[in-house]
């Protein structure tokens, strides 16, 4: 992929908040900050996106809570993964799906870079393809992290870019990603099974393979990238979620930043 110019960042306001300056936080601190803070975006009477992972995680004990303490009423939560179902049934929260409610006021979630556009990589946790199903349904999708998350452009971490794609001969996927991105040096690993048998892949709740992309340099467009990728009949979805956030909320040990675009 050719390198092109990004888009202006398109943030329309932004707030902050200061912690007391002595305090040494933990990054699953910081986290749980950001969370906290999204959820006083939630209001009584919502459908709301539930996202997966660490940070999500928090968010979704601290619904629960206001839930049990009669704070929040009539909540419907619509969850990204079989994990953070199974969380959300355990703290009690009416649960539905995208069939029944395509329309969701909230969602909630994680991401594992946050570029200066508050474009996102997503799926280190490997729920991507259910988490950009249902945050594409959300008229607000507030995305909570810690500030390492932070990037200068998409990849810039080092870390992966998933791609959630279908078992069937997924060398042959990996190969044509490998050369798509061949500019940006990048690197197709199929990510292994973190929990069990150390050599069998890891499987998503769809019963997709990830392959994880690693870039050397930046990848550009990441419109055009992202729709390239598509073009290949074994991949389902990308873990970008460009254009999507609308609040961004980032934890560090400065303070608390919300932005709106
Ligand atoms: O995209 C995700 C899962 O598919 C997570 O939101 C992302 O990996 C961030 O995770 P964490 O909050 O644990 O750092």
């Amino acid at each position: 992929m050719a390198l092109a110019s990004k888009k202006p960042t398109a943030i329309m306001s932004s707030s902050s908040s200061s912690l007391p300056p002595q305090l040494i936080l933990t990054q699953d601190e910081l986290k749980k900050i950001a969370a906290y803070k999204a959820v006083e975006f939630v209001e009584s009477n919502m459908v709301l996106g539930l996202g997966t992972g660490s940070t999500a995680k928090h968010a979704i004990d601290r619904i629960g809570e206001l839930l049990k303490q009669g704070k929040l009423t009539n909540i419907i939560g619509i969850p990204t993964s079989t994990k953070t179902h199974e969380q959300a049934l355990s703290l009690n929260i009416p649960l539905s799906d995208i069939d029944t409610h395509p329309v969701l006021d909230l969602a909630i979630d994680g991401a594992d870079e946050v570029d200066p556009d508050m474009n996102l990589v997503k799926g280190r946790g490997g729920s991507l393809l259910r988490e950009k199903m249902i945050e594409g349904c959300c008229k607000k999708f507030v995305v909570i992290v810690d500030e390492s998350k932070l990037v200068d452009y998409v990849g810039g971490s080092g870390l992966a870019l998933p791609v959630e794609v279908v078992p069937f001969c997924w060398k042959f996927t990996a190969n044509k990603l490998e050369e798509l991105f061949c500019d940006a040096g990048c690197v197709a690993r199929l990510r292994i099974n973190a929990d069990g048998n150390k050599n069998a892949p890891y499987v998503t709740d769809n019963g997709n393979y990830i392959i994880d992309l690693y870039f050397k340099k930046d990848i550009g467009d990441l419109k055009a990238a992202g729709d390239a990728m598509l073009r290949f009949a074994g991949v389902v979805e990308h873990g970008m979620f460009i254009d999507m956030a609308t609040t961004l909320i980032v934890a560090s040990e400065m303070g608390v930043t919300v932005r709106h675009k």
